[in-house]
């Protein structure tokens, strides 16, 4: 089975043009879960321009399925993670000032410190992704790091899909077979929408997570949240 992930960062964008709640992040989620999610999905950024901490703390006793957190392993975020313990922690290599994530993670360059940080989340009983391009060698080098898993950054499958969906796909199923034959669990994720994720998923069935957001709140303002997580999850099968 491949789980669906809703990341509300969008939710808390939208939040956060006005001073108050509304809407209310806590309750999307809780929202999401009824409607069918089977994990939630946030990027706390150091700015806080729109998942705060105080939503990472205030989410995590009143989740009932997975939790995951991503970002760049800066030491507040490090302290962030350890002290909320959620089932996964993601770690993406992104700088303060960036849009949003545009690249996975040279993995043998970092390797030292990708090795440290996963150690203590290992350590702590924290499920370890890294995010990853679909190059064989970085793959190689986030196993070797120490990574349960690899989230497969989808933004290049997302722009070619449309071209030509079976050139798009090619280099993410041979990436998809590198994780296997290491023993690693494999998550996808970035542009993943209604358009694409079935074609993804057809071809990767061993696919064990997909964190969406952007495309998955969009769609909800036409079609509403309830029905849109339903058509999301009816891609995955
Ligand atoms: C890690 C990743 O792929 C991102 O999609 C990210 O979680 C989205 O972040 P923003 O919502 O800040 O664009
Ligand atoms: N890890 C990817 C994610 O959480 C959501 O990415 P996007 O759907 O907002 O592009």
């Amino acid at each position: 089975m491949t789980r669906l992930s809703v990341n509300i960062n969008k939710i808390a964008t939208l939040r956060n043009a006005r001073g108050g709640n509304v809407p209310d992040v806590v309750g999307v989620a809780l929202d999401c879960e009824k409607f069918g999610a089977d994990g939630i999905t946030v990027h706390p950024r150091p700015d806080e321009r729109h998942i705060r901490r105080k939503d990472v703390y205030d989410l995590r006793p009143l989740l009932h399925t997975e939790f995951n957190i991503e970002g760049y392993p800066a030491p507040e975020f490090i302290d962030l993670v350890l002290k909320v313990k959620p089932h996964q922690v993601t770690l993406v290599p992104d700088s303060p000032e960036q849009i949003t994530s545009n690249a996975g993670w040279d993995t043998k360059s970092n390797f030292e410190f990708l090795n440290e940080v996963l150690d203590k989340f290992n350590n702590a009983g924290i499920r370890t992704s890294v995010f990853v391009s679909t190059e064989a060698e970085m793959i190689e080098y986030a196993a070797k790091a120490g990574a349960d898993r690899v989230e497969l950054y989808t933004e290049p499958y997302a722009k070619a899909y449309a071209q030509n969906r079976e050139a798009a796909v090619t280099p993410f199923v041979e990436a998809a077979k590198v994780v296997r034959s290491l023993g690693l669990g494999l998550n996808a994720g970035h542009d993943l929408s209604l358009i694409n994720l079935n074609y993804f998923y057809q071809n990767i069935p061993w696919l064990d997570e997909v964190s969406i957001g952007h495309a998955l709140i969009s769609d909800a303002l036409y079609l509403g949240l309830e029905r849109t997580i339903q058509e999301y999850k009816n891609c995955l099968h």
